[in-house]
């Protein structure tokens, strides 16, 4: 086993042929028709964007690009050769890898054991040489540049750092074509900016990397070209130089469509203070308190280790705070304690969907209404009916795409998981509505339908919080509080400007630059 070394291509005759080119592809899932007829031609040595609303056909083209899946109809091509056959991974690893927002990494093993999965040196014996594999692991995370311990267990790597290993385990294979599905979605902007420093890097060594982000700025500064998808087919690929943005997003969504603005609402002070938290201290020692009224929307604003995700968690009895009280509505919340503080009227989308928002063998149906069996029946017994019904305003108001209740979750493109999610913590009808990242993956136009429900929820009342560092989730607030290594350093009142709140969100006071 060798590792090819940086910059290896396969000869002048593919020069000039595309990396990647799907002609023609159709994929049905039953009645479903996640790609009709659509296709994509990768240029080599660029970054190319695919983008998309939820639902478009993305993922779905990325499983037949890299041989998950099988399309029903059409042709895939690796630089003018035919793709190799499903089973044959070992060729398919050679042409292409996708890095994907789930890390494909094992976390009980090393980063060197990951690197090298399946096909360790061996010695005499075909006992597995150790240091051996250590070395080689080394050699290639050297050669790419990726400055990681090879020996520590792959749990303790940073998301930045598992996607750099998971980049140069794909390289190690031979692949110079590279997917990147969303890799922005868990970096802060300091880590955003060294990710489009590497793949810079990466593709002047001549690699190509086909990039899939909502992000519609990301794709202007870091991709060559871009490729369109709607409803499962392929609209336009041009360079992004010559794609505006509003063009780029009347491609996706076949509409114009304004982005999200500044509205300003009336102000609060005359309403009761419904949500109090009290000198909260989180395990890792971040520390906050808050009081908001009724109908605020409040933001909570920061940078990755800002501790704003967990004061969050905390208040919503994700995590157990150290210290400190959360009322809500006159009622003292147990801390810890999800069932309690849903039971006081907490609606939640949490952080990680894949872990604590949805199950996925199950129904939207059941999704929605897990958490209000009482909404839905009488006396433990579910009424189909009612819940099917509760289930069909929440797809229509939030503009899930789905055929009906019944489809389970699993089947939805990862924007409409995210509004199963939102549709659960708004059908209880929350006093508190606590949305932590509650954009992240999800298109321009359902970002609108998202963040619109937040208008409608805390013009009936509700307080809302928005933990989030993305500007589009944070320009929907009353105010926001800043947070910076565990406190809060600021509060900026609606109508902040972007340049005020990046710097604060990085530490950066400007009063005093
Ligand atoms: N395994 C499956 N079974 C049934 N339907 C599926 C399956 N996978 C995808 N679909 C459907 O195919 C369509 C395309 O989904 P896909 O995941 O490709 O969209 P996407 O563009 O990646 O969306 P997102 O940006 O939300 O991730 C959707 O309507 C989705 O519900």
């Amino acid at each position: 086993m060798s590792v090819a070394p940086p910059g290896t291509t396969d000869g002048p005759d593919d020069a000039d042929r595309p990396v990647v080119e799907a002609v023609d592809i159709t994929k049905r899932f039953g009645s479903t028709l996640a790609l009709d007829g659509a296709g994509i031609m990768v240029r080599r040595g660029e970054t190319h964007a695919l983008v998309g609303r939820n639902g478009a056909g993305k993922s779905t083209l990325v499983s037949i690009l890299t041989g998950l899946q099988e399309a029903d109809g059409g042709s895939v091509a690796f630089d003018g050769r035919p793709a190799p056959a499903l089973g044959d991974r070992d060729a398919w690893r050679q042409r292409v890898a996708c890095v994907y927002q789930k890390s494909t990494i094992i976390p009980t093993l090393t980063v060197a054991e990951n690197l090298f999965l399946n096909r360790h040196a061996r010695g005499p014996g075909r006992l597995i040489r150790w240091h051996a594999v250590r070395r080689q692991a080394a050699e290639l995370l050297a050669a790419w540049s990726v400055d990681v311990d090879v020996r520590q267990p792959a749990a303790t790597l940073s998301v930045e750092q598992r996607q750099f290993v998971e980049i140069a385990r794909a390289l190690s294979f031979g692949a110079r074509f590279i997917i990147l599905d969303e890799p922005t979605a868990q970096l802060d902007a300091a880590g955003i900016s060294r990710l489009f420093t590497r793949i810079r890097d990466l593709r002047a060594q001549g690699v190509t990397f086909l990039f899939i982000s909502h992000h519609l700025q990301e794709i202007y500064e870091i991709c060559d070209r871009v490729t369109v998808f709607r409803d499962a087919r392929h609209i336009v690929t041009a360079p992004v130089a010559e794609l505006s943005r509003s063009a780029l997003v009347g491609a996706m969504t076949g509409e114009d469509v304004s982005l999200p603005e500044n509205v300003r609402r009336p102000a609060l002070t005359g309403q009761p203070v419904l949500l109090s938290v009290r000198d909260l201290v989180t395990r890792s020692g971040a520390e906050f308190s808050l009081q908001a009224r009724a109908g605020e929307v409040v933001g909570i604003a920061g940078g990755g280790g800002s501790g704003k995700v967990e004061v969050a968690e905390a208040i919503v009895g994700l995590a157990r705070p150290v210290a400190g009280t959360v009322t809500l509505d006159g009622r003292v919340l147990r801390p810890g304690n999800v069932p309690d503080a849903l039971d006081a009227g907490v609606g939640l989308v949490p952080q990680d969907r894949h872990r604590e928002g949805l199950v996925p063998g199950l129904s939207i149906a059941e999704n929605v209404t897990m958490t209000v069996p009482h909404r839905v029946g009488r006396h433990g017994l579910i009424s189909p009916g009612r819940r099917d019904a509760l289930t069909r305003r929440t797809i229509a108001g939030l503009a899930i795409k789905a055929s009906g209740p019944h489809v389970p979750a699993a089947d939805l493109s990862g924007g409409n998981q995210q509004k199963v999610v939102m549709g659960r913590a708004l059908a209880n009808d929350p006093k508190l509505l606590v949305l932590i990242t509650p954009t992240a993956g999800v298109d321009v136009r359902s970002k609108q339908t998202l963040l619109g429900v937040v208008d409608d929820v805390c013009s009936q009342g509700t307080a809302v919080l928005v933990v989030s560092d993305e500007l589009d989730d944070l320009r929907i607030c009353d105010r926001v509080l800043v947070m910076f290594q565990g406190r809060v350093v600021r509060e900026v009142a609606h109508g902040w400007s972007d340049n005020d709140l990046v710097a604060a969100m990085e530490g950066v006071d400007l009063d005093h630059v």
